[in-house]
């Protein structure tokens, strides 16, 4: 948009606003690989109180610090009504992914207190844009302290990752954010499921519907207490090879997907109490893994409600129908999700969720989540069902 400027987005290898609709620049790399002689060698400058720190996310006492900058300090809806609240299992499980460098999870803090003020993290991931399989970053969880924002900290964290992101010869990154930024090469609707109707509505995520009752509310919302399909199971170790099968072909059909091997779907998938949940459908006769759906556990913490402290949220992760009808395959995920006390279950609408988003009573969320791509231009913004990304 021509009003606003970006100081600094203007200045980075990615698709700008005055270059959107212009087809005659070629999709891929926008800047070529620098010599990794020539990648600087030492951190950016911070102003003079702080000081760069790697945070041993293994390490029980820098997670901690790490997990509280983030609860009093991370994303909040627009009306700053929740915010984040990922766990720390949830954080170990984000950022330690087969191959991940601890260089890459970049704190700053106050030289003299060493109190943490600000964080920025990447991990390696093999994302696939149409038939390139690119070794890119995928770029999380910044977060400057409520007391230092607006002072331009953000510009140095994104650098420092990216040269630290060079060092290791990887050119690329995808994140995505609440933010419009240059130049989302998708944007997704957020929608989310109510399973605990009197609750949401309590802590204002939602409101009765007009002409509607609370328990007419409750009634609408209710679930089966046990799940349909036949063969719906939770996904066990042994699985991994099927699971990756299944996954790996059904990602294909979509323009931005992960390139998942047996380890990442090992990581990324297999159940994690209170972090992720998987279920697959297996086939009596055949015993063939037919269909998957997984979900992972990202809580709010509620500001300003005597009540209650705590949303608990279920967000839709990677999904696959090849037998069972996504619908129900979907509804049995809701059916879980709400036998394990879950108040709401979200889903973007990328791949092929909009197919059983209203049918399964999701409602449209109050924004979207724009997806981004670092030094890689795609030709045109892609439809949410092309995307086959799904960022925690
Ligand atoms: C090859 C490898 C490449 C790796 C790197 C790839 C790129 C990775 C990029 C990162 C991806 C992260 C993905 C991710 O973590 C998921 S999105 C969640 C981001 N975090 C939050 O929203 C937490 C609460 N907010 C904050 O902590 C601060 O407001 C932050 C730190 C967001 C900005 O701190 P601040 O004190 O409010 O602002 P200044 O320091 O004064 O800086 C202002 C500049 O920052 C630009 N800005 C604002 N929000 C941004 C955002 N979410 N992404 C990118 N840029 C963002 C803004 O447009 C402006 O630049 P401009 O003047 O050009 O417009
Ligand atoms: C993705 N990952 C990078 C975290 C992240 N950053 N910025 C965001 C903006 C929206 C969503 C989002 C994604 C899916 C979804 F179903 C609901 C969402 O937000 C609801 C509004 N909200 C924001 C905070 N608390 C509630 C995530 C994010």
């Amino acid at each position: 948009s021509l009003e606003k400027r970006h100081k600094f987005w203007e200045t980075q290898p990615v698709g700008q606003f005055k270059d959107i609709g212009d087809t005659s620049l070629p999709e891929g790399p926008i800047e070529p690989p620098t010599p990794l002689s020539e990648v600087k060698q030492d951190p950016y400058n911070l102003p003079n109180l702080y000081e760069w720190i790697n945070c041993d996310i293994s390490s029980e006492e820098m997670c901690s610090e790490v997990y509280s900058l983030l609860a009093n300090n991370y994303v909040e809806d627009d009306e700053n009504m929740f915010r984040f609240n990922y766990s720390k299992e949830f954080l170990r499980w984000a950022l330690q992914p087969p191959g991940y460098f601890r260089s890459w999870h970049i704190g700053v803090r106050v030289k003299s207190s060493k109190k943490l003020v600000a964080f920025i993290t990447g991990i390696p991931a093999k994302i696939r844009v149409r038939d390139e399989v690119v070794n890119m970053a995928e770029i999380n969880f910044l977060c400057v302290h409520k007391k230092l924002r607006s002072k331009r900290l953000a510009p140095v964290m994104i650098k420092e990752v990216t040269r630290r992101v060079h060092l290791e010869n990887i050119w690329q990154a995808a994140y995505t954010a609440g933010v419009v930024l240059p130049t989302p090469i998708a944007s997704c609707q957020y929608w989310h499921r109510s399973l605990n109707p009197k609750k949401l509505i309590d802590v204002g995520f939602s409101r009765l519907g007009a002409r509607m009752t609370m328990s007419r509310t409750i009634k609408l919302y209710k679930l089966p207490e046990s799940t349909v399909t036949p063969g719906f199971r939770k996904m066990e170790i042994h699985d991994v090879p099927a699971v990756t099968r299944l996954l790996r072909n059904y990602l294909s059909q979509f323009v931005v997907a992960p390139d998942f091997d047996e380890n990442d779907v090992e990581h990324w998938l297999l159940p994690e109490e209170n972090v992720v949940d998987s279920y697959l459908v297996e086939s009596s006769e055949t015993h063939e893994v037919t269909d998957f759906c997984s979900f992972y556990t990202l809580p709010s913490t509620i500001l300003g409600n005597q009540n209650y402290s705590t949303l608990k949220a279920a967000y839709s992760f990677y999904n696959v129908s090849t037998k069972t009808p996504l619908l129900q395959l979907m509804n049995d995920a809701l059916i879980v999700a709400k036998r394990r006390d879950y108040d709401v279950f979200n889903a973007l609408d990328l791949m092929q969720n909009e197919s059983f988003l209203k049918e399964l009573k999701f409602g449209p969320g109050d924004g979207k989540l724009h997806y981004y791509l670092y030094n890689y231009r795609v030709r045109q913004a892609l439809k949410p069902s092309q995307l086959g990304l799904v960022l925690l």
